[in-house]
């Protein structure tokens, strides 16, 4: 007992020391390795962890070996075995699970997790985890906890392992009755992260949620709100009778849905509409139109802040397909999304200097508060990527109006320039507007007229990227109300 708390005490500190240096890369770029150091510490000091830990079941390298063919074994060799650590760590935290067991460590599992999560939106190609996952999930059914503990770290991570999201999916739909309200808020934002759009799912996480809403406080109701309106869901439940929809949700005048949140307002209140179109005629830059004022800002950003947050995405591995996210076209039909994403919505983003930089320049300019800028969200296009038609603003079936209302403006930075006859322009073909992306230059547009009524008008498009040249650029929405914080790592 007595050398169990001091294993436990020791496990502690490690885990302490382990935050301290998972920090310091961040401001000493040069020592990422270190951080390997203590997580392995980290590992091996889990109280509960398996005694074969360590092994590898790999002999070590006979000593003939050519040094470059042993270097690579011994890399391996390591992979392995710090691979096999971290599935003893998940299995322990999440698998049979009773009673008397301790807390889930989240943190612990996100930072396992995040071992595995690739550079970008691409795939996670660990076998060993990819398997462990599959043998895992169906273990869990009938552990609420277990699972919500799972997709949210994987979603926190933007683990990108389609069968493991898909089973998960599958679990939720068959088994999660009895999760309660807290616990669906939770699968509901992993999901709405990972950006999972099937209809069964939604369908049953919105069903069950209906005798479960009075469970819930506020934030937890925007949260919800909020995921629902992430893929493309509206946060109404089905009446009896309706039949399931295809994706995304279109809205239905023959069913009488019963209300989960009710419908939200499209239009936006006239004293900030007004204000905003007002703000955006006032901007100091080229005039592109006057009514409604399009207005290309230069310099907003330098090319060491634009740097610094594709770094910032890069580093924390937020690069997300775009293309799974409910975006509409003015008339309500489905657009092409071909690029990546990544939100920058995790609170330590907000104290970034550029992220900070970009949303006081947005506040002041277009005088509005600060918390009724969005999270800044980065966008990527690679040779041959676009987004096609679409409007920026939300119909009501919208539950992120819920949030901050309606997106009252737009202000679209690039963050480097396109080599001539690249493509990648911002095209208004309503107005007759091209704009080709210049480093550190803001595009501006109302989303609304100055009753507050969304504009069709406003549609536009990102032409396909031509050349090899990645167009980068941030997207900056202000809301008409201040929006809640956004839930996260
Ligand atoms: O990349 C562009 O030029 C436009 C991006 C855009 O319209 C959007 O992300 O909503
Ligand atoms: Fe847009």
């Amino acid at each position: 007992m007595a050398l169990g708390h001091q294993r436990r005490a020791s496990f502690l500190a490690l885990a302490a020391l382990a935050a301290v240096f998972s920090l310091l890369p961040r401001y000493i770029p040069d020592i990422a390795w270190v951080t390997t150091v203590p997580f392995q510490l980290l590992l091996s000091a889990r109280p509960y962890a398996s005694p074969r830990r360590t092994e590898t079941g790999m002999r070590s390298a006979p000593s003939d070996l050519d040094p470059a063919v042993a270097e690579k074994l011994k890399a391996a060799q390591e992979r392995i075995s710090q691979a096999k650590q971290a599935m003893a760590v998940l299995r322990n935290e999440l698998c049979g699970r009773n009673f008397f067991s301790p807390e889930i460590d989240r943190s612990l599992l996100i930072e396992v997790l995040r071992l595995f999560a690739p550079e970008s939106a691409k795939p996670m190609r660990e076998p060993i985890l990819q398997k462990e996952l599959i043998n895992m999930i169906p273990d869990m059914r009938q552990d609420t906890e277990a699972l919500a503990a799972l997709i949210n770290a994987m979603a926190t991570v933007r683990l990108a392992y389609e069968p493991a999201w898909q089973l998960l999916a599958d679990v939720v739909v068959e088994e999660c009755s009895s999760a309660s309200g807290r616990q669906l808020v939770a699968f509901a934002w992993a999901f709405a992260t990972a950006g999972e759009p099937r209809q069964d799912l939604w369908t049953a996480l919105k069903s069950m949620m209906a005798g479960k809403r009075k469970e819930l406080s506020a934030e937890e109701r925007v949260t919800f709100a909020w995921s629902c309106a992430e893929v493309g869901q509206h946060a109404l439940l089905p009446g009896p009778g309706d039949r399931p929809h295809p994706q995304p949700t279109p809205p239905d005048t023959t069913s009488r849905p019963t209300e989960l949140f009710g419908e939200a307002s499209e239009v936006a209140a006239e004293k900030e509409s007004r204000a905003m179109l007002e703000a955006i005629r006032n901007l100091d830059g080229k005039h592109l139109l006057k009514n409604p004022p399009v207005v290309l800002v230069p310099d907003v950003v330098t090319p060491e802040q634009s740097q610094e947050l594709i770094r910032l995405a890069d580093e924390s591995k937020l690069w997300w397909q775009s293309s799974r996210r409910g975006a509409r076209t003015a008339a309500g039909e489905d657009a092409l999304r071909t690029s990546s994403s990544a939100v920058l919505s995790a609170p330590r983003m907000f104290q970034e200097p550029p992220v900070k930089a970009i949303r006081s320049w947005a506040s002041q300019v277009l005088k509005v508060p600060e918390d009724t800028v969005e999270a800044l969200q980065l966008v990527r296009y690679q040779k041959g990527e676009q987004y096609s038609t679409h409007v920026d603003w939300g119909r009501k079936q919208d539950a992120s109006l819920w949030l901050g209302g309606q997106r009252t403006a737009t202000a679209l930075i690039y963050l480097n320039t396109l080599p001539k006859d690249c493509g990648g322009e911002t095209s208004f073909e309503r107005l007759g507007i091209q704009v080709s992306p210049q480093a550190g230059a803001a595009l501006v547009w109302p989303n609304v007229d100055s009753s507050g009524r969304p504009q069709d008008l406003v549609e536009h498009r990102a032409m396909p990227v031509l050349c090899e040249t990645q167009k980068y650029a941030v997207n900056v929405w202000i809301r008409e109300k201040p929006l809640p914080a956004y839930r996260g790592d």
